[in-house]
């Protein structure tokens, strides 16, 4: 699973660059496999010319004799041994034994990547075309995508089940395919998909069209002329259902079931992908009621050091910092975390195990204290600020989130009935979040409140911190948050979860509003 993380499919240009330095090695060899053969030819061409002028005269010479015989014999052979000669064998050979050293992508990862971009695309509204151009949001970020690579994309979609990308993916390989001189796909397999995936996404007529378009390429194409037949009764089915009057159509289910729907009434996902794509402005009602400052939150060691305090809101309260985390601790932490990364799991809120999710793709690492000074201060660190004990806390745990990398709407505390959740760790509930930002990100990668319409951008070096439960122990659900996808860039984060257990007479009153 290389594609959930930015730090490991850098290893992946290492693995590229052997295979162009093999795949060339392996041109050279054929090459010059061939230029012997060439060199072959021409010789026997020249003494096959020469004989040719006067045969008699030429074979009366013993030499020229028994040089014919040897030509045909040990000669060809040679030849033939070098044509039989599979010069490919010792570079394949070569390249399964770097299998075992270096990284390769696997198939789950061409499938996880296209997942990925696709998911960008709805998050962040970009359209089909610009993506196959290269452009995110209208910056031009990489080169074109090939007819080939739409069509691979929207294969990867229809595996998926996903008919939606299929036929937008599908559409955008049949119009790369028109003009691209050097055709990388064919239009009949482009077609097929395109067909089927309409067809699935309920408009038979252009399914039908589009059939009839590859079997005017390929007649006996046997899926297609099945299909056919399929679409046609489907059509005269509905046809005749409307003539008697009623109402063919089925109902159109909707996979939109809102989740948690927030105060405006819309599904969490659409409130969620606005606030991923920036486009909520705070009101001034609520902006103009935010505050900065330099504080020390009574602690003796940051009245030396005082920290820069900003509100991003109030009710709950959520708290960033400026400048908490330094870039050699970055640094050092990144180095500890890269090779200790596994995919994220999530809970599973029935049994309580830790599972893997697409509702939560990134890499993630826990750093003990004594792993390094710099991992102690950055401890110590949020103790200083929050005034809350790290006693109790998790390790620090660190997260890099690779191509498309996000993390849905969800709790940090564990709710009722997810009883078992912290039970081992003896140590209550995740009381309070406090969560680094360990590099910018270019674009998307946003951490978003969608209940209270609040979009954090992350800032390399800043810090967010907010309190998950109310004052009586009850969770605050007014604090579900989510990352969003990352367009690009890579995100670094690193969190510090609080525990309730040693906070009874540390979680200080000027930090908090709510007193529930
Ligand atoms: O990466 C982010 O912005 C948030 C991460 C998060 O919510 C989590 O790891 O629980
Ligand atoms: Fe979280």
């Amino acid at each position: 699973e290389l594609y959930t993380c930015l730090a490991d499919m850098e290893e992946l240009l290492e693995t590229e660059a052997l295979l162009i330095r093999t795949l060339n090695g392996y041109i050279q060899a054929e090459e010059e496999k061939l230029q012997m053969l060439r060199r072959h030819a021409a010789d026997y061409a020249r003494e096959h010319e020469e004989a040719s002028e006067d045969v008699q005269s030429y074979l009366s010479n013993p030499i020229n004799a028994y040089l014919l015989v040897k030509r045909l014999t040990t000669d060809w052979k040679e030849v033939e041994t070098q044509m039989v000669d599979d010069v490919g064998k010792v570079f394949i050979q070569n390249i399964t034994k770097f299998r075992d050293v270096l990284k390769f992508p696997s198939d789950e990862d061409l499938n996880g990547a296209a997942v990925a971009l696709t998911r960008l695309q709805d998050t962040y509204k970009l359209d089909t075309a610009s993506v196959a151009r290269g452009e995110l949001n209208g910056i031009q970020y990489s080169t074109e995508l090939s007819a080939g690579d739409c069509f691979e994309l929207g294969r990867q979609s229809y595996n998926n089940g996903d008919y939606y990308h299929t036929v937008l993916w599908m559409t955008e390989a049949l119009q790369r395919y028109e003009d691209e001189n050097n055709k990388t796909t064919t239009k009949s397999d482009i077609l097929e998909y395109l067909a089927f995936s309409t067809y699935k996404e309920g408009n038979v007529h252009r399914a039908l069209k589009l059939t009839n378009e590859l079997l005017d390429i390929v007649p006996s194409h046997q899926r297609a002329l099945g299909n056919k037949v399929y679409y046609l009764q489907d059509i005269e089915k509905a046809s005749k259902e409307q003539k008697r009057g009623d109402d063919g159509t089925a109902a159109v289910q909707s996979d939109q079931i809102p989740v948690a729907e927030n105060k405006q009434h819309l599904p969490e996902r659409d409130v969620y992908e606005m606030h991923c794509r920036l486009e909520h402005i705070m009101p001034a009602s609520i902006s103009s009621k935010l505050k900065c400052r330099y504080t020390s939150n009574g602690n003796a060691f940051l009245r030396l050091a005082r920290v820069k305090e900003e509100e991003a809101y109030l009710k709950p309260l959520i708290l960033i910092y400026h400048d908490v985390i330094y870039d050699d601790e970055i640094e050092t932490i990144k180095k500890l975390a890269m090779p200790r990364f596994k995919r994220a799991t999530v809970q599973n809120s029935k049994t309580g195990e830790l599972e893997t999710a697409n509702y939560r793709i990134s890499k993630s690492a826990w750093l003990r204290d004594d792993y390094h000074p710099h991992v102690a201060a950055v401890n110590r660190r949020v103790e200083d600020i929050t005034g809350l004990t790290v006693n109790t806390a998790e390790e620090l745990q660190v997260v890099n989130y690779g191509i498309g990398g996000h993390y849905e709407p969800h709790f940090d505390f564990a709710r009722k009935e997810e009883s078992n959740a912290f039970k081992s760790l003896g140590t209550g509930n995740r009381i309070a979040t406090f969560l680094f930002y360990m590099s910018d990100v270019s674009q998307g990668g946003a951490t978003v409140f969608p209940q209270i319409n609040v979009a954090l951008r992350p800032e390399k070096g800043a810090a967010a911190f907010w309190y998950n439960l109310h004052r009586s122990g009850e969770g605050d659900m007014d604090t579900r948050h989510a990352a969003c996808p990352v367009l690009t860039g890579s995100k670094w984060v690193s969190n510090k979860w609080l525990h309730e257990r040693g906070q009874e007479f540390k979680r200080p009153c000027g930090l908090t509003f709510d007193t529930a």
